[in-house]
């Protein structure tokens, strides 16, 4: 019988984008097991947001194939990609103002609920979820900068995906903040939801993830589990440049 733990939920396969004169991603393969949380890492510019884009369907790929559960996905539009099982968040949570933030994930809801009312439980059970039960009634512009992401996170859960990308989670959270996000995506993977994060704070990349890739001007440089991954001269260049893998760094700086 074939095990859960190594299914591949998501192959990325030789996808490429251009904008203009610019490669924003450059044959990119990659594979996500049923289960995992995989680390998106990257300088800017690298082109990890353009990858996702490129999965959740919001752009399309010039060339490759994107296979979601073994059907390809390459070419479809976003809201087909959210109805095939993927949901994401954006790194600026913009929750629809003058909306509660029970209405605010009913807005997810409602792309899998059959009813009105099964809208507001999943919400009722989203929010209960993320320990926001208390603001159900709050206008989602009223609350804080990180109740706001975790409402974003909330919209992507209620669509109820079996996997979820997230764009920069703790982007501007308190180091208190980032602990409670941390501890809720691995929840959320516990409940059987694949997740595939890009993250800038390294932190939360080293303590979320099973397993890394790395990404340098459009292109797959690194993929490997965290604490080997980091030590990979590679990675160190892309990060800190030529002269900090070489240990000429003090050198250049007083040259
Ligand atoms: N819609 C677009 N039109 C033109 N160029 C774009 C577009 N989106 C991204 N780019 C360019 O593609 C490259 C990759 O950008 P992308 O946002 O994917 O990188 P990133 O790794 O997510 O960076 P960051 O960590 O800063 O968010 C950049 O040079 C960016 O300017």
């Amino acid at each position: 019988m074939e095990s859960n733990v190594s299914r591949k939920i998501l192959e990325v396969k030789s996808i490429s984008k251009r904008f203009g004169g610019l490669q924003a991603v450059s044959n990119l393969s990659f594979d996500i097991a049923e289960g995992e949380i995989l680390g998106l890492l990257g300088p800017n510019g690298a082109g990890k947001t353009t990858a996702f884009n490129l999965i959740a369907g919001f752009f399309q790929a010039d060339e490759g194939d994107i296979r979601f559960e073994g059907k390809q996905i390459r070419g479809m539009l976003p809201y087909q990609v959210c109805s095939a099982g993927i949901a994401r968040t954006f790194q600026l949570s913009k929750p629809f103002g003058g909306l509660s933030a029970l209405e605010n994930v009913m807005v997810g809801a409602f792309a899998q609920a059959r009813s009105r009312t099964a809208a507001q439980d999943e919400a009722h059970a989203v929010l209960d979820f993320l320990g926001m039960a208390d603001k159900a009634d709050i206008d989602a512009n009223d609350l804080t900068a990180f109740d706001k992401r975790k409402l974003e996170l909330g919209r992507a859960l209620a669509t109820k995906p079996r996997l979820l990308l997230m764009d920069e989670v703790v982007a501007g959270a308190t180091p208190c903040e980032a602990g409670e996000m941390v501890d809720l995506v691995k929840r959320v993977r516990d409940r059987g939801v694949t997740v595939l994060i890009v993250e800038h704070v390294m932190k939360v990349i080293m303590g979320l993830s099973d397993r890394v890739i790395v990404m340098e001007q459009g292109r797959l440089i690194a993929n490997g589990v965290p604490s080997e991954v980091v030590r990979m001269p590679e990675v160190l260049k892309a990060y800190f440049g030529e002269a900090y893998v070489s240990g000429d760094e003090y050198a250049s700086a007083s040259a």
